[in-house]
């Protein structure tokens, strides 16, 4: 039996490193999207196969504590621990040990914000689940996938893996979600090509609250209360240009504040500028920061944002908020 799932990339409209301090924030899935094969295997080994991570030709096997590199790459291990602990947590909740292969391809850049991590988690909990014939809810994949990231990264809010499993538009606070009515967000996304790493950019902020606690927390606090504005600004009932214009001043708002905490970089910060010179009501970083991506809201201006994010340097993608998550996409007996 063989079994193909897929999940989709995210990006935070507003709330990213406050949410991990239990503030909420505002997120949406995009379609891009990570699709993973699960087959049992004979050896009894976990094996995974990582089609395209920027580290061509990548196989690693792994048996209780031994790793089998097969290509010989030494940082195989760590770049493939969240697949890693995504099987064994799935194994783990079926109560068994079986050699189960893996394979993924991805649309989604690595590092760069989008929640790649979590799509990769959520899509080989997906699969391996319904191979191992565990019946998970959405939410029970969410659950799991949120572990993965705790475990490989040691702090993780969860709303990358809650938005991947259940897709569409969501308010997450805790732990808990909301669905928020699709409003279509004309919306910019800029790559800068390099890639920050969630756990490190996580870990920073941390030791800055601890050396600063009095600086970092209304820092904090003014983030949550972005959002709940931003949750109020979503659910009024607003002219479509009075809500952007409003939405696009507090992503200003919180690109400042993002900025605060350290996490952005010039090339993030010079998309920022580009785009709203080009004429985006707001914009500012989306996910974890230290490169990777940010977005802009242009009603009206999209090309010309685009454009604008190109000859900064960056690269654009235009997206749309995917309602699906996760999604069982063949299973072949
Ligand atoms: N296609 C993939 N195959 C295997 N592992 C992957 C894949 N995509 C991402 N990963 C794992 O996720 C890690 C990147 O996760 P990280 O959380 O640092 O960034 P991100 O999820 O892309 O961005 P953000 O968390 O800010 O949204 C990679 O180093 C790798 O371990
Ligand atoms: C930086 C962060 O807030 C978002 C990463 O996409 C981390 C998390 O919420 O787990
Ligand atoms: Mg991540």
């Amino acid at each position: 039996m063989r079994v193909l799932a897929s999940a989709p990339a995210k990006i935070i409209l507003f709330g990213e490193h406050s949410v991990v301090y239990g503030k909420p924030a505002i997120a949406a899935a995009i379609d891009l999207r990570t699709y993973v094969w699960a087959e049992f295997n004979k050896n009894g080994r976990i094996r995974i196969e990582a089609k395209d991570i920027k580290i061509p030709g990548l196989t690693v096997s792994f048996s209780e504590s031994e790793i089998y590199f097969e290509t010989d790459y030494g940082k195989a291990a760590e770049v493939l621990s969240y697949v890693r602990e995504a099987i064994n947590l799935v194994l783990e909740e079926a109560g068994k040990q079986k050699g189960v292969t893996v394979s993924i391809t991805s649309q989604i850049p690595v590092g760069a914000g989008l929640g790649s991590s979590a799509a990769v988690a959520v899509a080989t909990i997906g699969a391996v689940s319904k191979l191992l014939g565990l019946e998970l809810t959405k939410e029970e994949v969410a659950k799991l996938g949120h572990k993965t990231e705790l475990l490989v990264q040691g702090a993780s809010s969860g709303i990358d893996p809650t938005v991947s499993a259940i897709g569409g538009f969501l308010y997450y606070e805790k732990g808990t979600f909301e669905e928020l009515p699709a409003i279509e967000l004309p919306i910019v996304v800029g790559y800068t090509g390099s890639s920050g790493s969630t756990k490190e950019l996580v870990a920073k902020v941390r030791r800055s609250f601890e050396e600063m606690p009095d600086i970092i927390t209304p820092i904090l606090n003014s983030m949550g209360k972005v959002v709940e504005k931003a949750k109020e600004v979503i659910l009024a009932d607003y002219d479509k240009e009075i809500k952007f214009q409003l939405l696009g001043q507090l992503m200003n708002i919180n690109h400042g504040l993002l900025d605060a905490l350290g996490v952005s970089t010039k090339s993030l910060s010079d998309l920022v500028y580009a785009s709203r010179e080009a004429g985006a009501l707001g914009a500012k970083i989306t996910g974890a920061g230290g490169g990777g991506c940010m977005y802009a809201l242009a009603p009206g201006k999209q090309s010309e944002v685009a454009t604008a994010i190109k000859i900064a340097g960056g690269m654009p993608m235009i997206t749309k908020i995917s309602r699906e998550g996760l999604r069982i996409e063949e299973v072949e007996e």
